[in-house]
């Protein structure tokens, strides 16, 4: 694979008279060309300095960036300039120009690249078709909805045709629905025109919805990271446990425990696995049994994914056997009681 966005050793320190702020400590991130990869995250962790020393709009204290071939942290202002305009930015708050229509806003940076007038016209129709806005373009942002104001935000920063998209929070002001359809088109630009994403979020939702690979990160450190499944499935450290229980069906484990008469185990499931007749088949080559207490299909990205709670009844012989038999399957399998 082929990297596109590399920070090695990045610091920042923020130092006033009489603060000083260790925004980023010593981050090694590397995301590859074509994948969607998002930073999760609690107020003050870090993330918007991390996202905004990607396109040097902060100057990391220590520590190299690089982008494509080009290494960031040794360009001079206008050479920044430059390359700026090969990575497109959306905002949480989609900052439009207020006085200009939806074309004129998505025209605002080809006119700064000197894009000849002729041009702009058949960009800004391309583009406006591409975020589903064509019938919009003569309105002013005051007209629009949420989600339309950032999809107004998204084909601004896609104007210049850019190998990378920074999103800074793009969907945190947005209604759940609306926030849904617009991960759905970074999904979609992802797809169709290739182009890398780079996102922070504080949701795990948005995580699960649309990246390939996740980084957690606390103050200033990335404390964990890896393929989204991987990290769902395994999370380790106890931040990254509480984010994926921001999308996990909560159980209630002293009911469980008030009821059960067995081991209760969490199978996860993916794609198109027949997870029930493997669990029926390795349970009845035993004398145990098994109750279903509670099964959930959600989405990771594109994949059905699922988890089912089983209540498995027999001796701790019969039960260790069906328990390794289910993961020597290629079953995700925790013990919960
Ligand atoms: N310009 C600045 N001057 C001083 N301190 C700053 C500045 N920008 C950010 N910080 C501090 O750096 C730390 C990281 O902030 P940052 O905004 O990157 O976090 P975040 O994870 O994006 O949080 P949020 O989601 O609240 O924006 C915080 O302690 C913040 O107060």
């Amino acid at each position: 694979m082929l990297l596109l966005i590399e920070l090695t050793g990045v610091s920042k320190v923020y130092q006033s008279k009489d603060s000083v702020v260790h925004a980023l400590r010593d981050i090694d991130l590397k995301v590859e060309k074509g994948e969607i990869f998002g930073i999760i995250g609690h107020s003050g962790a870090g993330k918007s300095t991390l996202l905004r020393c990607v396109n040097l709009l902060e100057k990391p204290t220590s520590g190299t960036v690089k982008v494509g071939d080009v290494v960031m942290t040794g360009l001079s202002e206008k050479e920044l300039q430059e390359r700026r305009k090969k990575i497109g930015m959306i905002f949480q708050h989609f900052n439009l120009l207020s006085t200009a229509t939806v074309r004129e806003n998505i025209a605002f940076p080809l006119k700064i690249s000197k894009y000849p007038k002729k041009a702009i016209k058949q960009r800004v129709d391309e583009l406006l078709e591409l975020v589903g806005l064509a019938e919009h373009g003569d309105k002013y942002p005051a007209q629009l909805s949420g989600g339309q104001k950032q999809r107004v935000g998204i084909a601004r920063a896609l104007a210049n045709d850019p190998d990378v998209l920074l999103s800074d929070e793009a969907t945190s002001a947005l209604d759940p629905q609306t926030t849904d359809s617009i991960l759905e088109l970074l999904l979609d630009i992802n797809r169709k025109l290739g182009i890398t994403i780079l996102l922070i979020t504080h949701e795990m939702h948005v995580i699960r919805a649309i990246c390939d690979r996740v980084a957690v990160m606390e103050q200033g450190r990335i404390i964990e990271s890896g393929e989204v499944l991987d990290v769902f499935l395994n999370p380790q450290h106890a931040t990254t446990k509480e984010f994926v229980s921001q999308v996990s069906e909560e159980l209630d484990t002293e009911i469980l425990r008030s009821k059960a008469e067995g081991r209760i185990v969490r199978i996860h499931y993916m794609g198109e696995m027949a997870y029930e007749p493997i669990l029926y088949e390795t349970v009845r080559a035993t004398d145990a049994t098994f109750v279903i207490l509670q099964g959930t299909v959600s989405r990771m990205k594109e994949t059905p994914y699922g988890q089912l709670i089983v209540e498995l009844r027999g001796s701790q012989e019969d039960t260790d056997q069906i328990i390794e038999r289910l993961r020597s399957r290629g079953l995700e399998v925790n013990i919960i009681l």
